[in-house]
């Protein structure tokens, strides 16, 4: 079977029907979400805007309340959107909620054009990028698709390098054709214009680790999927052998 591969960026790009998406936000959203579910949590609720994150953690008063605007931690909120933060904090069991500029709108938006067909939704930082092409693999060899299957990658930066780096490492493992390798990917990660605010010793409120942690290949344990639910879109994290 052959597999069509195409690759979008921005928060709203027009996406064809497919078998799966998968959304890219490499800094920081979905390498926040990794470290989360690696440190215990349960789920991860979406919310577009800010208001509605509030709304959200007064339905959920015992959820974490995290995200950005302009990249610096909302007013209000318990954490801002920073992955180096999140591995300092214990969530087992517990809920995040997540608004963040550029991850969580294009993830919103994906659901939308996945919901027809029914077809999964993945998002994914580097950090998670080998659990996230072995899923669809296995979707592949599961039969689950008949005819080719089509997967859309969404790169959710709109002119970001960082996104667009993991989605031709995603593309060409899931292939099995050559591609970027792990070092020049981290590399065009740690070059990318988001990362610069982060790097810079001037900025103080931007921490240098987030960017260590969103550079950096973790191991393939699970996927993170993001689901529709009637109370709101979520995420929760698939272990690969589920
Ligand atoms: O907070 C972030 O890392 C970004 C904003 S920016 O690209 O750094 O300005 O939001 P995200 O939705 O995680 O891309
Ligand atoms: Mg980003």
């Amino acid at each position: 079977m052959t597999i069509d591969i195409q690759i979008s960026q921005g928060h709203e790009p027009p996406l064809d029907a497919a078998d799966a998406y998968i959304v890219i936000d490499v800094i920081r959203a979905f390498t926040t979400t990794q470290i989360a579910f690696d440190n215990g949590a349960a789920r991860v609720l979406l919310a577009g805007e800010v208001d509605e994150a509030f709304a959200l953690k007064r339905a959920h008063p015992d959820a974490i309340l995290a995200g950005e605007r302009d990249a610096i931690k909302i007013d209000g909120f318990d954490l801002g959107n920073s992955p180096a933060a999140c591995a300092t904090i214990d969530f087992a069991g517990r809920t995040m909620i997540l608004t963040t500029t550029n991850g969580v709108r294009a993830t919103l938006h994906a659901l939308k054009s996945a919901a027809p067909q029914g077809a999964p939704v993945l998002v994914t930082g580097f950090s998670n990028a080998l659990a996230s092409a072995r899923f669809v693999r296995e979707l592949q060899a599961q039969g689950r698709v008949t005819q080719k299957m089509r997967v859309h990658l969404v790169a959710s930066h709109p002119t970001g390098t960082e996104d667009m780096a993991c989605a031709e490492f995603i593309r060409a493992q899931i292939l099995g054709e050559a591609g970027p390798d792990t070092a020049q990917v981290t590399e065009r990660i740690r070059k990318s214009d988001a990362a610069q605010k982060f790097l810079d010793p001037e900025r103080p409120a931007f921490d240098a680790r987030d960017i260590d942690f969103c550079a950096a290949m973790g191991p393939e344990k699970f996927a993170m999927l993001a689901q529709p639910h009637p109370t709101g879109p979520r995420i929760i994290a698939r272990a690969l052998d589920a």
